[in-house]
């Protein structure tokens, strides 16, 4: 028995044992057999996964921004998907996460494209410019602590980092849901928004993606 291990070095371990390296759809396919049988977990999952593939593709993000890593998961979702040139750079604050991630992704193959920073997103925004030479964002997937979605995304407004059409994409907005972030993004002028229905992750239980296209 495996006895002092935590769920996200489980999940890395599944990896290891089912995916091929190098082979990214294999390590999407081994995370969500193992949230399905071995044990949940807070990746957002196939189902909601297909809508992210979706948005993601649609924009084709040369700089994408994704706040909340985990395990890697949807970092890897995104990353595949990526256009040549295309950078990921994903936040992450809990240490033990963001190493499991960097494992994660680098089995994927796509080590490459991605940066996994260490720290919260609030402290690291204000010097992604300086510190990467990033103009702006053409893409950001929200999927850490909701009450920080609407915070953050005002820091990143006040830090010019969002650009005319820049796409928001938040996970969770019904479960467990982020209704200050839900209010702002639908109300103010300064975005165009749209919910896509689906369900929490490897349940039946509602959950959906909001999608915001900033207008400046
Ligand atoms: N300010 C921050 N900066 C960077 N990373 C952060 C920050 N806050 C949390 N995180 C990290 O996000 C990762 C994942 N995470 C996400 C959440 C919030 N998400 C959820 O709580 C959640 C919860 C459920 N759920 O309970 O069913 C389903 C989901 O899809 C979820 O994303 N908490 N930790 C964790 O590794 C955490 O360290
Ligand atoms: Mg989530």
């Amino acid at each position: 028995a495996f006895t002092g291990t935590t769920r996200p070095q489980r999940l890395l371990r599944a990896v290891q044992e089912r995916a091929t390296r190098g082979d990214s759809e294999s390590v999407i396919a081994a995370i969500d057999h193992f949230c399905r049988h071995q044990e949940w977990a807070m990746n957002v999952g196939d189902e909601k996964g297909f809508i992210l593939d979706s948005v993601v593709s649609e924009v084709s993000p040369q700089t994408a921004l994704e706040l909340g890593t985990y395990c890697g998961y949807s970092t890897v979702r995104i990353a595949r998907l990526l256009p040549p040139g295309g950078h990921l750079i994903t936040l992450e604050f809990n240490p033990n996460y963001a190493a499991v991630a960097r494992q994660v992704i680098a089995w994927a193959g796509l080590e490459d494209m991605v940066q996994v920073v260490e720290g919260a997103s609030g402290d690291w925004i204000p010097h992604l410019r300086e510190h990467f030479g990033i103009e702006s964002f053409d893409f950001v997937f929200l999927d850490h602590w909701k009450e920080l979605y609407l915070p953050d995304i005002k820091l990143l407004e006040e830090c010019g980092l969002l650009r005319k059409g820049t796409v928001l994409l938040a996970d969770n907005v019904v479960c467990p849901g982020t209704p200050d972030y839900l209010e702002y993004v639908r109300k103010s002028q300064s975005y165009e928004s749209h919910y896509f229905g689906s369900h929490l992750e490897y349940t039946r239980a509602e959950d959906g993606l909001e999608k915001s296209v900033y207008l400046g």
